[in-house]
C-alpha cells in the first residue's frame, strides 16, 4: 500500500493541471450561483415587506421580475457547472484510466497470472469511475459550500447576532462532525471494490470458459458461486454505505434543532416588533439554504470516501512495479539471429523449478526442434525468449546481445512468435493480420498470403481482406487460426521466429499446406519448433529433447534421427509418438 502522504490531494491535482482553465472557469460559475442564491432571499424579504405596507403594484411586479431572472440565471449556471464538472472529470478520469492501462500491459506475466482480465477491468474502469464524481465537483463544491456559508452567516451577524450565533454553532458542529468521521467508511469502501473486482473476474472467467462450463454441465455450479460472489458484494456495499452516510446522518439531527432554534428566536424578535415579517422570512430561508451547503458536503464526504478507496488500490497498482526491466540496447545485427542459453534456470514460482540449467547455441539461420513430453518446460523456452518471465540465473543472448540489455521494442520487431492460442481482436481480416499496422498494403498481405500458400483461404471468405473477425476468435475455425497466426508472424518479417505447436490443430492436409508456408518462414530467420508430431520436424537442423525441465538429448537431427541408441532416433523408428504427448 502506498504511504498514506502518497493519497493526499496533490496525487489528484497531477490530474487536474491539464484542465485548470477548465476548473477555474467551473469555480466562477460557481462563485456566481452562489452570490445569486443569496440575493433571491433579500427580493422575497423586500417583496413581503411592501405587500406588508400596501406598496404600489409596480414596484411589486419589478421584484418579482427580478427574482424570476435572477432564477433563471442560477439554472442556467447550475446546468454549465454540471456540464463542466462532468466535462473536467471525464478529461482526469479517463488520462487515469489510460495510465493504469498503460501500466497494467507493462506488468510481468507473473502479476497477469493471478489477476482475472474481468478484476482487471475494474480496475480500470470500476476504481476510476468511483473517483469521477469526485474529480467532477469535489474542489467547485466544497469551495462553493464554504463561500455560500460564509455569506450566510456574515449577513446574519450584521442582521441579528444571536441568531447568527445559533447558525453558526451549528454549523461549525456539523463541519467538525463530517470532519472527525470523514474516513469512516474508507475501509468499507474499499472492501466493496475489491468484491466487486472478484465478481467481475469471476464472470468473465466464466463467460471466457463458455463452451467447457456448458458442456460439462457446469451452469448450477457456476450460478452457485455466482450467487456466494454478488452477496459478499451486497454485504460489503451495504456496510459501506452505512458508515459512508453516517456523517450526513448526524447533520440531519443537528439542522433539525438548529432551525427548530432559529425559528424560536425569529418569531421572538418579531413579536417583539425588533424584526420585519420579511426579514423573519429572510432568517427562515437562510437558515434553509444553510442546509444545502452542509448537504453538499455531506455529499462530498461520501465521493471522497468512495474516491479515496478507489484512489488506494489504483496507486497500489501504479506503484507495482514490472519484473522485467527494460534495456537501452536497440541494435541488433541485420539478418537471421543467433540464440544462446547458458545456464538458464527458471521457476514460476520459487518452490517449483521447471527449466534446470540449460544451455545450447543456435547459430543464425539454423532451426531447432524441441520435443519433450507434456510439461517438460517447452514453452517455458519460448517464454523466456519473449522476455514475458525473467530466469532465475543465467544468461538468455539474441544476436550476442543479453536480452536483458535489449530493449522489449528492439526485441519485439525481431522476435516472432506463433502460440497454440491465436488472440484475435474486433476488426477486419487485415486490421487482425496487421494487428493494426496501417504501414503494410494490401498487396503486401496478398503477397505474403500467395507466397504461404493460403490465398485461397483469405479469398474464400466473404469480403475478403475486409471480412469482419470478432475477438476470441469464435470467427475462425481452430486451424483457420493457426493459419492466420503463421500469416500474421510471417508480415512481421521476424528474424527469430519460434512456433509453439503450429500444427496441433489441423488436419493432415491443412498440416501439409502448412508445412510448406512453415518452411518458407524458416528459409528466413532462425526458428525454433516446438512440436508433438515428429513430421513436424522433418526439415530442421538440430533437436533437443527436454526431460522434467532438463536438457536430455541435443545435437544435429540427422545424427541423432540415424542413431538408434538416441533418445529420438528410438522415436523415430518405433513411430512413438504417443509418448511425448
Ligand atoms: N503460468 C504458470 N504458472 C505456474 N506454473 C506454470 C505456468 N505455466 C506452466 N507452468 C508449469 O511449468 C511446467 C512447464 O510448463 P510448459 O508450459 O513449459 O511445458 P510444455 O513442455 O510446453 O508443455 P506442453 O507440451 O503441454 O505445452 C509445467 O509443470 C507447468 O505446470
Amino acid at each position: 500500500m502506498p504511504p498514506k502522504s502518497s493519497l493526499s490531494m496533490s496525487w489528484m491535482l497531477q490530474y487536474l493541471r491539464p484542465v485548470k482553465g477548465r476548473m477555474a472557469l467551473l469555480l466562477l460559475l460557481l462563485l456566481a450561483t452562489t452570490a445569486l442564491q443569496l440575493v433571491n432571499p433579500l427580493i422575497v424579504q423586500r417583496f413581503i415587506d411592501r405587500a406588508n405596507e400596501s406598496g404600489a403594484l409596480s414596484g411589486l411586479l419589478t421584484l418579482a421580475g427580478l427574482y424570476l431572472a435572477i432564477a433563471v440565471l442560477i439554472q442556467l449556471f447550475t446546468i454549465s457547472v454540471v456540464y463542466l464538472g462532468n466535462d473536467v472529470s471525464w478529461r482526469a478520469t479517463n488520462r487515469i484510466r489510460g495510465g493504469l492501462l498503460k501500466h497494467a500491459l507493462r506488468l510481468d506475466m507473473k502479476f497477469h497470472n493471478v489477476k482475472t482480465p474481468g478484476e482487471m477491468i475494474e480496475r480500470i474502469d470500476g476504481d476510476v469511475t468511483h473517483m469521477s464524481n469526485f474529480f467532477a465537483l469535489f474542489i467547485a463544491k466544497i469551495v462553493g459550500s464554504f463561500v455560500l456559508l460564509a455569506g450566510i452567516l456574515v449577513y446574519m451577524f450584521f442582521y441579528d447576532w444571536p441568531i447568527a450565533a445559533v447558525m453558526t454553532a451549528f454549523t461549525v458542529a456539523s463541519i467538525c462532525v463530517m470532519y472527525a468521521i470523514r474516513d469512516m467508511g474508507v475501509n468499507a469502501s474499499q472492501a466493496e471494490r475489491q468484491a466487486s473486482a472478484a465478481l467481475f473476474g469471476l464472470i468473465e472467467e466464466r463467460i471466457a470458459g463458455i463452451e467447457d462450463v456448458q458442456a460439462n454441465g457446469g451452469v448450477p455450479r457456476l450460478m452457485n458461486r455466482y450467487h456466494r460472489a454478488m452477496r459478499k458484494v451486497f454485504l460489503t456495499g451495504r456496510r459501506a454505505w452505512m458508515l459512508r452516510v453516517m456523517p450526513w446522518n448526524v447533520t440531519v439531527v443537528l439542522f433539525t434543532v438548529a432551525v427548530t432554534a432559529v425559528l424560536l428566536l425569529s418569531v421572538r424578535q418579531y413579536l417583539n416588533g425588533h424584526i420585519t415579517l420579511g426579514t423573519l422570512f429572510l432568517f427562515f430561508q437562510y437558515t434553509q439554504m444553510l442546509n444545502e451547503p452542509i448537504e453538499q458536503l455531506g455529499d462530498q464526504m461520501q465521493e471522497f470516501q468512495k474516491a479515496k478507496s478507489g484512489m488506494r488500490r489504483t496507486r497500489e497498482l501504479l506503484s507495482l512495479r514490472s519484473e522485467i526491466k527494460e534495456g537501452q540496447e536497440e541494435w541488433l545485427p541485420e539478418g537471421p539471429l543467433s540464440v544462446s542459453f547458458e545456464g538458464v534456470s527458471f521457476g514460476y514460482n520459487e518452490d517449483h523449478r521447471v527449466l534446470h540449467d540449460v544451455s545450447f547455441e543456435l547459430k543464425p539461420g539454423e532451426r531447432l526442434g524441441l520435443v519433450g513430453r507434456t510439461g517438460s518446460g517447452k514453452s517455458s523456452i519460448s517464454r523466456l525468449l519473449l522476455r514475458l518471465y525473467n530466469s532465475d540465473r543465467g544468461v538468455i543472448r539474441i544476436g550476442g546481445t543479453d536480452i536483458r540489455n535489449l530493449s522489449l521494442p528492439a526485441l519485439y520487431r525481431r522476435v516472432g512468435m506463433v502460440t497454440q492460442d491465436v488472440q484475435l481482436f474486433d476488426g477486419t481480416l487485415r486490421d487482425n493480420l496487421t494487428l493494426f499496422n496501417p504501414n503494410l498494403t494490401d498487396e503486401e498481405i496478398l503477397r505474403t498470403t500467395e507466397q504461404l500458400g493460403l490465398r485461397s483461404w483469405i479469398d474464400a471468405m466473404p469480403a475478403g481482406l475486409d471480412s469482419r473477425l470478432s475477438s476470441g476468435g469464435s470467427s475462425l475455425s481452430a486451424g483457420e487460426a493457426q493459419l492466420f497466426a503463421l500469416t500474421r508472424v510471417f508480415l512481421t518479417k521476424p528474424s527469430l521466429i519460434i512456433l509453439d505447436e503450429p500444427s496441433s490443430r489441423l488436419d493432415a492436409a491443412t498440416e501439409a499446406a502448412l508445412q510448406t508456408a512453415v518452411d518458407q518462414l524458416l528459409a528466413q530467420c532462425t526458428g525454433i519448433v516446438i512440436a508433438h508430431r515428429l513430421s513436424t520436424l522433418d526439415n530442421v537442423d538440430k533437436i533437443m529433447v527436454l526431460r522434467q525441465g532438463r536438457i536430455a538429448e541435443f545435437g544435429s537431427r540427422e545424427a541423432l534421427a540415424s542413431d538408434p541408441t538416441s533418445e529420438y532416433g528410438r522415436l523415430l523408428i518405433t513411430n512413438r509418438e504417443e509418448e511425448l504427448a
